[in-house]
């Protein structure tokens, strides 16, 4: 029987090790003999080389110079035959002398490679010079042929990676221009290292650049009660140096003190409504069911799910939510109410102003709507020929923060044509996730981050901007959907005992709410 394939493999293997281990003892044995012999091996190598300098003498010298040569050797072998002992004194010098010659040399110290911290510098500013070189320059910082110590001012490694780098840059770049900023900062995130997040922050007053890397924000960052004031909505979590604030927030079982990112709200608020950008699968409606948590403690929230989705299915039927909506005409039904609800809240308001008496609560209490995915609905209201959903925005946008209605809504980076000039005006606090390209982060935000390398962002990243404060990075909790099959266990169980309790107020059969998922009645968390 012919061997199997395995078998010739296991044949082949001995085979190759049997190899192996001859060739290692060879080796061995070939050290060892070395070492036993070396000094017969010095002595016969330095004898061979006397010899090989006699014959070299003999060879070159004059017929004049042989005589004289043979006559030194004849009396010096004339000599060692008189006086006593010169034979052994002769030998051993000659012995001595092969010693000497024969002994090994050591081989040339190599030549010292090119530090590679040096090489790694002047890849970044050879990179740089094609967008920073200017012949206008006197300081000539960035020339080809130039070395980086011209234009670096300090650096930072962490093995081999660049984590910080200081540079100057002539005075005639034009660092106002966001587009030549959006060059330089994509050539050194290419130089520097991709997969990590840098920040660019331009001294534009002295003509320097720092490039710091960014440590990653926590990514699991789980929904919880947060410690809160009323009318505070955290929306996740930041860089240390973004915020003086800390909360406590735990995290895999422990308690840490996080920088937040709060979002005060209420009539007191500049910036009372909210829009969401971001691609699909990057967490949108994870956000918008992270604030729906929090707003539910002391508002009420409309849902109105413009793609169907059913994300929003968990929060139907639970004390403060009014309403989840995901049909096109119950939405515009419920955006008419939201309406007509703002124009009664602001004639409360009025009317309690003109009289001197306190606002009544009904025209006081929070009211959210959170409408996902608002521009699928203006496609729908497009193809059917009737009001655009949109427009019955205008009003609670407009007056919302004296009706204490805020109007949170999010959509697609496509679709962002599609927003209505008065719902851009009005929603000043912008919240973009994901990695999406640097000019829709612009526009959106209004600026840029600053910040570039967040290819490889996980669901829920992305950044903030509250009114005309600054950009920053923002880690959104992770608030998945309870009712989606795909939660664990523990998750969907943790998430059903931040929820409002159920209301019996509202009939599990109600008409009014029609929902994409088929709802169950969940039990009322015991924890
Ligand atoms: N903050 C987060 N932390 C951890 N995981 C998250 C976070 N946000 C979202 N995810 C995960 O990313 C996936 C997509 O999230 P989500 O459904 O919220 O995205 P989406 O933008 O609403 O997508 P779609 O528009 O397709 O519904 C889910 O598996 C979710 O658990």
């Amino acid at each position: 029987m012919s061997p199997g394939p395995a078998s010739l493999a296991a044949i082949a293997q001995r085979a190759k090790d049997g190899l192996g281990n001859t060739r290692s003892r060879a080796t061995r044995i070939q050290q060892h003999t070395r070492d036993t012999f070396s000094p017969v091996l010095t002595l016969g190598r330095g004898l061979n080389r006397q010899l090989a300098w006699a014959r070299a003498w003999w060879k070159n010298a004059s017929a004049d110079k042989r005589k004289i040569g043979a006559a030194v050797v004849a009396g010096a072998l004339l000599a060692l035959y008189f006086l006593p002992y010169a034979p052994l004194i002769a030998l051993l010098l000659i012995l001595a002398a092969a010693a000497w010659l024969g002994r090994a040399e050591k081989p040339p110290a190599p030549e010292p490679g090119p530090d590679p911290t040096e090489l790694r510098l002047q890849a970044v500013y050879n990179g740089l010079v094609p967008h920073l070189a200017d012949d206008h320059d006197p300081a000539r910082l960035f020339h080809p042929g130039g070395t980086y110590r011209d234009a670096f001012r300090d650096w930072e490694l962490d093995g081999d990676r660049i984590t910080r780098l200081e540079l100057t840059y002539s005075p005639y770049f034009t660092d106002d221009d966001p587009g030549a900023r959006a060059r330089i900062e994509r050539v050194l995130q290419a130089k520097i290292g991709r997969g990590r997040e840098y920040f660019h922050d331009w001294d534009t007053e002295h003509n320097r650049l720092t490039v710091a890397a960014l440590p990653p924000l926590p990514a699991a960052v789980p929904a919880q009660q947060f410690v809160t004031a009323p009318c505070e909505i955290l929306l996740g979590i930041t860089d240390a140096d973004s915020t003086n604030r800390r909360t406590p927030i735990r995290v895999d079982g422990a308690t840490h003190q996080l920088p937040p990112v709060i979002w005060r709200t209420g009539n007191r608020s500049t910036d009372p409504h909210l829009l969401a950008v971001a691609a699909p699968g990057a967490g949108k409606s994870n956000l918008l069911r992270t604030i729906a948590l929090q707003a539910a403690r002391d508002g009420d929230i409309v849902v109105i799910d413009g793609s169907g989705s059913g994300d929003y299915a968990c929060l139907a039927g639970r004390r403060n939510i009014l309403r989840v909506e995901t049909g096109y005409h119950g939405a515009l039904e419920t955006l008419t109410w939201l309406r007509h609800e703002t124009e009664r809240r602001i004639a409360a308001v009025t009317h309690a102003k003109q009289h001197g008496t306190p606002v009544p609560d009904n025209a006081r209490r929070p009211l959210w709507v959170i409408l996902d995915e608002i521009t699928e609905l203006t496609d729908l209201a497009a193809g059917q020929g009737t009001t655009d959903p949109q427009e019955l925005l205008d009003l609670p946008l407009r007056l919302g923060r004296a009706a204490h209605i805020g109007v949170i809504t999010s959509t697609r980076p496509t679709h962002l044509d599609r927003l209505r000039p008065a719902l851009i005006a009005d929603t000043h606090t912008r919240v973009v996730l994901g990695p999406l390209e640097p000019e829709t982060i612009r526009t959106v935000l209004g600026t840029g981050p600053g910040v570039s390398g967040g290819e490889d962002m996980p669901p829920g990243r992305g950044y903030v901007r509250i009114g005309n404060g600054p950009v920053v990075r923002i880690q959104i909790p992770h608030t998945p959907d309870p009712l989606e099959e795909d939660t664990p266990e523990a998750e969907r169980r943790r998430l059903l005992a931040l929820l409002p309790h159920h209301t019996d107020a509202l009939a599990v059969e109600d008409p009014t709410i029609s929902l994409a998922k088929e709802r169950r009645r969940e039990p009322e968390p015991t924890a």
